[in-house]
């Protein structure tokens, strides 16, 4: 990782705290936690997510993937730890930065000036009708909101608010552009604007508070 990049994710704490929030004020973003095919790995559990969404296996298969499902669960539960060194939230490389309960964006250009990014609702991601879930919608604005907010503030903030107005239906399966701002800096309060689009259509818009956490605040 080049040091702009370095510095920009992971700015130096201050007063020597090692923790800014219940946050870490810095964490490690890294591009290798996990290996190399860790984002081949993301994109199986994603897979199975969208196969899960839409099966009606038999009584007969159930019992076969409740088998399979026991194994692959004992494996991950030998290499648990903390939430801060998981590869999931710290691989800036992968989509939703390796995070499968975010659905995957791909971030085109993150600065103070806000966050641009491609985001494909996945098909496990199903409100209705083949219609994105609203929560699903508002995870993405939450995540992306939330990293304009940290860009501009060089820090750590929670959400007080979020508010989405769904403007019209969010297709699944197809790459949309999610955009999130800081619109307006007063004291704590950063206001966080967004928009969802499908090429010119607007899909869901974003009006959000986040506040800057105080050193130690939990
Ligand atoms: C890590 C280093 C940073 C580096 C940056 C680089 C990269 C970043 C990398 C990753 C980050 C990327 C993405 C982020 C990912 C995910 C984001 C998800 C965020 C969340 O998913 S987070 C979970 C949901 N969130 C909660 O779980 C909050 C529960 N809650 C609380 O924790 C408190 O409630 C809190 C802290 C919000 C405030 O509490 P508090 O005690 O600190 O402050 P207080 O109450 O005094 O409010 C101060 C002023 O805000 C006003 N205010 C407060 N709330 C308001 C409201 N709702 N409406 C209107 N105004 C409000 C007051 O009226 C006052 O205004 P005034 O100053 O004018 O009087």
């Amino acid at each position: 990782m080049n040091d702009a990049l370095d510095d920009q994710w992971n700015p130096t704490d201050q007063d020597g705290s090692p923790h800014e929030g219940g946050f870490r004020a810095r964490f490690d973003v890294t591009t290798e936690r996990g290996g190399p095919r860790y984002g081949e790995f993301n994109e199986q559990v994603r897979l199975l997510m969208d196969r899960v969404r839409y099966a009606c296996p038999t009584g007969e298969l159930t019992d076969e993937l409740i088998a399979d499902l026991k194994s692959i669960n004992g494996k991950l539960a030998d290499v648990q730890i903390d939430e801060w060194h998981t590869p999931a939230g710290t691989r800036i490389d992968l989509p939703a930065r390796g995070n499968i309960t975010v659905p995957p964006y791909d971030v085109t250009d993150a600065g103070p000036d806000g966050v641009t990014a491609q985001i494909t609702f996945r098909p496990y991601h199903l409100g209705g009708n083949d219609a994105a879930h609203g929560g699903q919608v508002a995870v993405a604005f939450d995540d992306l909101g939330g990293m304009a907010s940290a860009l501009k503030i060089q820090g750590v903030s929670r959400t007080a608010y979020l508010t989405v107005n769904y403007r019209s239906i969010t297709p699944l399966r197809t790459p949309l552009t999610i955009r999130t701002w800081v619109e307006n800096l007063d004291g704590r309060k950063v206001y966080v604007k967004g928009t969802l689009h499908e090429g010119d259509r607007l899909c869901a818009d974003l009006d959000a508070l986040f506040i800057r956490l105080k050193p130690g605040q939990p």
